[in-house]
């Protein structure tokens, strides 16, 4: 087993938003750097924590982690729909694993993922299709939330696994730090809300276009200072950032879900990913470093953005 670790926040907003030259050039810097080291890794298999925003996993029947056997990008905000190219038969040996270290997952044999699963692909890979990947599903946006304990002896249980794989395993973490984008909630939604939060699988091109329109104005309108949408928090995304590259992961283990969303916005639990990933790689290598760090906080995404790499302590500089 080889380890690396990307984590980088999304936007759907990314292709949409009113964010100046300067702030895309910056950003365009960091994924490059993200990109590079993809490349230099030259991974044979992704692991992607990744989180949904109500198109692939709905309160229906909403687990907390999710082992994708199969999965099909469903082409929100433009990202690339079809097929991943999944390896079933490792993905079902990680499923088994992680039940046998403890922690209760959820399979999927027809996983659907959106924009905060593929574009990171998009942008280290180009594409879906273009290395094998095991897609796991972490609930980020449909509380009740798992402790944060538990989100880090999931991410335990899949570096367990990995560590005995005989591959250049990448792990990606993909979701924002504070930020409080408008997807519905539940406790607050609207009938036709609620119907989508329940099971909005599949909807017509006019309600996704809807639905997305309803994302872009909202940004255009935070950007100006206008939208009634909890600030981005900076000191929150550098301190959650430090506690990583710090390795002190029980750190996180008492942080509440609702102190983090009061303190960071409702989508900043998409900081689950980046802590099941950082978990991951501690228990699959012991010691990790950082190797690139970017932050900055992006009104016009919405996002207090991060894009950071990792490696091994004893892998060579
Ligand atoms: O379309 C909806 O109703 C949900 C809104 C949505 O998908 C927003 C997503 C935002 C992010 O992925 C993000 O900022 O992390
Ligand atoms: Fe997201």
């Amino acid at each position: 087993m080889t380890l690396a670790l990307v984590n980088m926040s999304h936007s759907p907003l990314l292709q949409f938003s009113e964010a100046s030259r300067e702030v895309l050039d910056d950003l365009d810097g960091a994924f490059g750097a993200a990109r590079r080291f993809a490349a230099d890794f030259d991974p044979d298999l992704i692991v992607l924590f990744a989180p949904d925003h109500y198109n692939g996993f709905f309160y229906e029947l909403m687990p907390q982690f999710c082992i994708g056997y199969e999965a099909t990008g469903v082409g929100d905000y433009d990202s690339e729909a079809g097929p991943l190219d999944v390896p079933t038969e490792i993905a079902q040996r990680l499923a088994a694993s992680v039940l046998v270290d403890g922690v209760d997952c959820a399979i999927s044999l027809k996983m659907e993922v959106d924009h905060g699963a593929v574009q990171p692909l998009e942008i280290l890979f180009g594409g879906i299709t273009a290395k094998p990947v095991i897609p796991i599903f972490v609930n980020c946006v449909a509380p009740p939330f798992a402790p944060m304990r538990r989100v880090g002896a999931f991410g335990r249980a899949v570096g367990n696994f990995l560590r005995d794989l005989d591959a250049r395993v990448l792990l990606i973490g993909s979701g924002g730090l504070s930020h409080d984008p408008p997807v519905p909630q539940i406790v607050t939604a609207t009938e036709e809300q609620r119907k989508l939060l329940l099971n909005g699988r599949h909807p017509t091109a006019a309600a996704r276009a809807a639905r997305q329109q309803r994302v872009i104005d909202a940004a255009k309108a935070f950007a100006r200072g206008e939208a009634n949408i909890r600030d981005l928090n900076p000191k929150w995304d550098r301190e959650f950032m430090s506690i990583l590259s710090s390795g002190q992961l029980d750190r996180l283990d008492d942080w509440t879900a609702e102190e983090m969303a009061a303190e960071a916005g409702k989508s900043c639990h998409e900081v689950r990913t980046w802590v099941a990933s950082h978990n991951a790689m501690k228990a699959a290598v012991g010691e990790y470093r950082s190797t690139f760090s970017y932050y900055r906080p992006i009104p016009e995404l919405i996002a207090g953005f991060g894009v950071t790499t990792v490696l091994p302590v004893d892998a060579g500089a």
